[in-house]
């Protein structure tokens, strides 16, 4: 089965933040996404609540409920105890918890996780008691994965930031690509399953996907936004589960 995509709505809500008015309504957003497709919604609601609002995660698990039962909700952050009551309060099927500081302009790294496994164990285990689903945020490489399969996470979403960097240099694209299909292979040795996110779009996802095959989600925000904002969000998401592998 190809790759399942999850699209990120934090980048519509910062453009509704711009004004005091209700649009584009990111739950709006959010409901043709999943009517054209797209697999489930994930958000990051960040401290400064910048672009997510604390109050669009019941509309959007509301949305989930009512009119999508078979898709799931993705809520990414730091694992505070603010985050970690909002995230019980709202039920994802799915935490991907990120190593972000509040001053950080986007997420740029993943978990050390042999300085933070002690930290993350008792987290990850409150989160699973919960029901959720737990990923954690890695950097493309694969030291340090047996401590993340060692707090009892379920699985480990790759950064793809520097491989979407590199989209006008083939070598060094490739070369992170390479990386990403290698720490992917040791994940999947160890047990993990493996998301992957961050940059992705339409041209880069065809050989992420090859060279992953068992790749289980892609969570996309930026670069589908900016795509929605040309071709309309239903046909976008069409286009991207395309370059997922959908038929
Ligand atoms: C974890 C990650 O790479 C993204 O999901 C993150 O949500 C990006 O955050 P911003 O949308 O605030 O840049
Ligand atoms: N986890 C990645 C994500 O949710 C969206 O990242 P981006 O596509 O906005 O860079």
């Amino acid at each position: 089965m190809p790759v399942k995509l999850s699209v990120n709505l934090n980048a519509v809500a910062m453009l509704r933040n711009r004004r005091d008015l209700p649009w584009p309504s990111v739950t709006g957003l959010g409901r043709i996404a999943l009517a054209a497709g797209a697999h489930g919604l994930t958000v990051h609601p960040r401290p400064d609540q910048r672009h997510t609002r604390n109050s669009d995660l019941p509309e959007l698990r509301a949305l989930i409920d009512d009119e999508f039962p078979q898709a799931e909700f993705n809520i990414e952050g730091y694992p505070n105890e603010d985050f970690l009551q909002l995230v019980e309060k709202n039920q994802p099927e799915q935490v991907t918890l990120v190593p972000d500081d509040p001053a950080q302009a986007t997420s740029d790294h993943g978990w050390n996780f042999i300085e933070h496994s002690a930290f993350l164990t008792p987290i990850v285990r409150r989160l699973k008691r919960e029901g959720a689903r737990v990923s954690l945020f890695a950097n493309p490489e694969t030291e340090g994965l047996s401590a993340a399969r060692d707090t009892g996470a379920d699985r480990v979403e790759f950064y793809t930031g520097p491989y979407a960097s590199y989209h006008s240099d083939p070598d060094r694209m490739a070369a992170e690509l390479e990386k990403l299909g290698k720490a992917a292979d040791a994940a999947f040795a160890l047990g993990l399953d493996v998301n992957a996110g961050h940059d992705l779009v339409v041209a880069n996802l065809p050989a992420l996907v090859k060279r992953i095959p068992r790749l289980a989600e892609v969570s996309i925000g930026h670069g589908l936004t900016a795509d929605a904002l040309e071709f309309g969000m239903a046909a976008t998401v069409r286009r991207f589960l395309k370059a997922c592998g959908w038929p």
